[in-house]
């Protein structure tokens, strides 16, 4: 990045910030919402509540030492953060920590009776079930007619707007569901990536939300297969519950099974991934440093060779594109170009936009959106972008 003046790393201490609302505000929220999600036993309970307080108030504490991932968050800078305010680390940090030790305080990791429980599966589900999702998928049947261009185009728009699903985002931001998305929108290099699959054989996903996100995902995959678009899709999810709603291997597993059983154009799309899911054609992974708290720039070794053998890899959602680009304030106008330069190949973002971090935009339509509305557009989850390096 010659000429790319590279802002300070985004922390959560700025008073009256939308980012220390979700420190302050959306984790205690998170926790009250998870202890109401299951019988927890009292010992439980009493974790809970002291992540409760020392999430808002207190300084980082360490993992116990027979923590099955404590070298790898060590690796990740854990040594360096503990004892310092949760404000005054960096933010993506401090969130990502959040989550183990939510993860922690339910005995997610075990052992004993709540291993392997997600804390926030009856929230996934009840979206699954939801009616909302019911005429997504009714709404498939129409799509049948179309021809197969106008079918990717559609889909493609339906995995973007899916990622305003976010069950955490809207835990914090009630109005969240109820804002009309704005079409059109801020960046669009939608051609780019048509262009980018029109020679591709390998499209790595890597997912964002569970439910009403993971299913148009689920869709555009399926969709890129049965057209012969690509010969191999390979779908990256979250190794444990992250974040509230981000898919793991299990979500993929409930999406795929509501598929098969609803009617219609639903269940066949169902069913191919299924068949895909047993011929290899589509094969999930979860990889560690999905849930780690750096930026892509800093992925390792294994997992670039992952990337750089993908003719394309898309990028879904907010949390996502802030580790693509680097949890910063960048100007709005620095070219994704640079920030991705780091990226092996052809690398594409979808994303509804639900915090400060924005590359890639034309003057004029920074000018026009912060004319429009001051900077809440940056956070307000109506509007999204396609952006794509590489092609
Ligand atoms: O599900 P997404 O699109 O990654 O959004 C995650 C949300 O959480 C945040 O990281 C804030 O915690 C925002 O970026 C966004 O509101």
């Amino acid at each position: 990045m010659p000429h790319t003046p590279v802002p300070p790393v985004l922390l959560g201490d700025e008073p009256g910030s939308f980012r220390r609302g979700v420190l302050a505000e959306r984790h205690p929220a998170i926790i009250r919402q998870v202890r109401e999600a299951f019988p927890y036993d009292a010992e439980v309970r009493r974790a809970l509540d002291e992540l409760a307080v020392n999430c808002t108030r207190g300084a980082l504490e360490p993992l116990p030492d027979e923590a099955h991932d404590l070298d790898r968050w060590r690796a990740w800078g854990l040594d360096g953060h503990l004892g310092t305010s949760w404000y005054d680390v960096p933010w993506l940090w401090s969130e990502s920590y959040f989550y183990r030790q939510l993860l922690q305080a339910v005995g997610y990791f075990g052992p004993g009776v709540w291993q392997g429980v997600d804390p926030f599966r009856p929230m996934k589900l009840a979206e699954l079930e939801s009616a909302e999702t019911e005429a997504e998928l009714a709404a498939l049947d129409d799509l049948a007619e179309r021809s197969a261009t106008e079918r990717g185009r559609a889909l493609l728009h339906g995995s973007l707007w899916g990622n305003r699903a976010d069950l955490g985002f809207r835990l914090s931001d009630a109005g969240a569901e109820e804002r009309a998305a704005v079409s059109g929108l801020v960046a669009d290099d939608s051609d780019a990536l048509w262009a980018a699959l029109k020679d591709a054989t390998v499209l790595c996903l890597v997912a964002d939300n569970a439910g009403r996100e993971l299913v148009p995902d689920l869709l555009f995959l399926a969709h890129l297969l049965t057209e012969h678009q690509i010969e191999r899709a390979v779908l990256h999810v979250k190794p444990y519950p992250y974040y509230v709603s981000d898919a793991t291997f299990d979500d993929v597993l409930d999406a795929v099974r509501a598929l098969v059983a609803a009617p219609g154009a639903a269940g066949e799309f169902g069913r191919r991934l299924w068949a895909a899911l047993s011929d290899g054609t589509l094969v999930v992974r979860a990889h560690p440093f999905s849930a780690s708290p750096l930026p892509y720039a800093d992925m390792p070794d294994d997992l670039r060779a992952d990337f750089a053998g993908a003719s394309v890899t898309v990028f879904k959602g907010d949390l996502n594109y802030r580790r693509l680009v680097g949890d910063r304030l960048w100007a709005p106008t620095t070219p994704f170009a640079d920030v991705t330069a780091y990226f092996p190949g052809v690398v594409a973002a979808l994303r509804t936009l639900k915090s400060d971090v924005i590359t890639g935009l034309s003057a004029e339509t920074e000018a026009a959106l912060t004319a429009s509305e001051g900077q809440g557009w940056r956070i307000g989850g109506t509007r999204a972008l396609i952006q794509v390096r590489g092609v």
